[in-house]
């Protein structure tokens, strides 16, 4: 297990102020120190407000990549799209994002295969993973269910896989790809976002089990050696 540092506000729109802060100072840094920024942002509906703030910063985003740290297999457009939440705000900034959902793919797995294809093409280690957490303590899309050990012991070149959760999430209950653990957990800078009592004591209680956890949040965690900042607002 790593260290982890709790980062607690007073509100939602305090967190998303310092978040963004977070987020485009290690942007600038990749640019600085490699002449661009590849990045895996979290979908869902916790870091928007960070988002926004963020597109807002004066940062050279035609050097910015930006990738979903797992989508809803969804066509793009749905409401339940994570990288069309993330192409409307930071597209018209310059950024390149990559869709990671084929449309054209057979079935989830093949999904999964076609994102990792594209992904392989990228440079990694990701200079920042965040990630979010759904209330169920899955992460990214790494959900319990007939893929959850692909996706924690996927080979370290597997960016990504198709996934099938089970028990179905209700607010998003659809197919998903996501990045895999090793993809995750190579990243050179992760943090976690999340709001509300209920997902904090989720996730104190999967730090505390770790790879024991029935949260898969517990286990990507456990994996995971370099510091994580864990944000955190009621
Ligand atoms: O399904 C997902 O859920 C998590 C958490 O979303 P939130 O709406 O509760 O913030 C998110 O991190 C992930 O990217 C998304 O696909």
């Amino acid at each position: 297990m790593t260290e982890i540092e709790w980062w607690e506000y007073d509100d939602a729109a305090e967190m998303a102020g310092a978040l963004a802060g977070d987020i485009g100072f290690i942007i600038e840094s990749a640019i600085d120190a490699r002449g661009s920024a590849v990045i895996a942002l979290a979908g869902g509906s916790t870091p928007l407000a960070a988002y926004a703030k963020l597109a807002e910063a004066r940062i050279n985003w035609k050097k910015v990549t930006i990738i979903p740290t797992d989508d809803r297999i969804v066509p793009m457009g749905d409401a339940l799209s994570n990288v069309t939440m993330l192409a409307k705000t930071f597209l018209p900034k310059g950024a390149r994002v990559i869709p990671i959902i084929s449309e054209a793919a057979s079935d989830y797995k093949a999904c999964g295969n076609a994102a990792n294809a594209r992904l392989s093409d990228f440079h990694w280690p990701l200079d920042l993973c965040l990630l979010g957490m759904g209330g169920d303590g899955h992460t990214a899309s790494i959900f319990p269910g007939p893929d959850l050990e692909d996706a924690l012991n996927a080979p370290a070149d597997r960016r990504a896989l198709g996934v099938m959760p089970d028990p179905m999430p209700q607010d998003a209950p659809v197919a998903r790809v996501t990045l895999s653990l090793p993809s995750i957990a190579s990243a050179r800078a992760l943090i976690i976002a999340i709001t509300g009592e209920d997902k904090k004591t989720v996730l104190e209680t999967a730090i505390d089990q770790a790879d024991t956890s029935a949260y898969p949040i517990g286990k990507v965690l456990s994996a995971v050696e370099l510091p994580v900042d864990i944000h955190w607002a009621p």
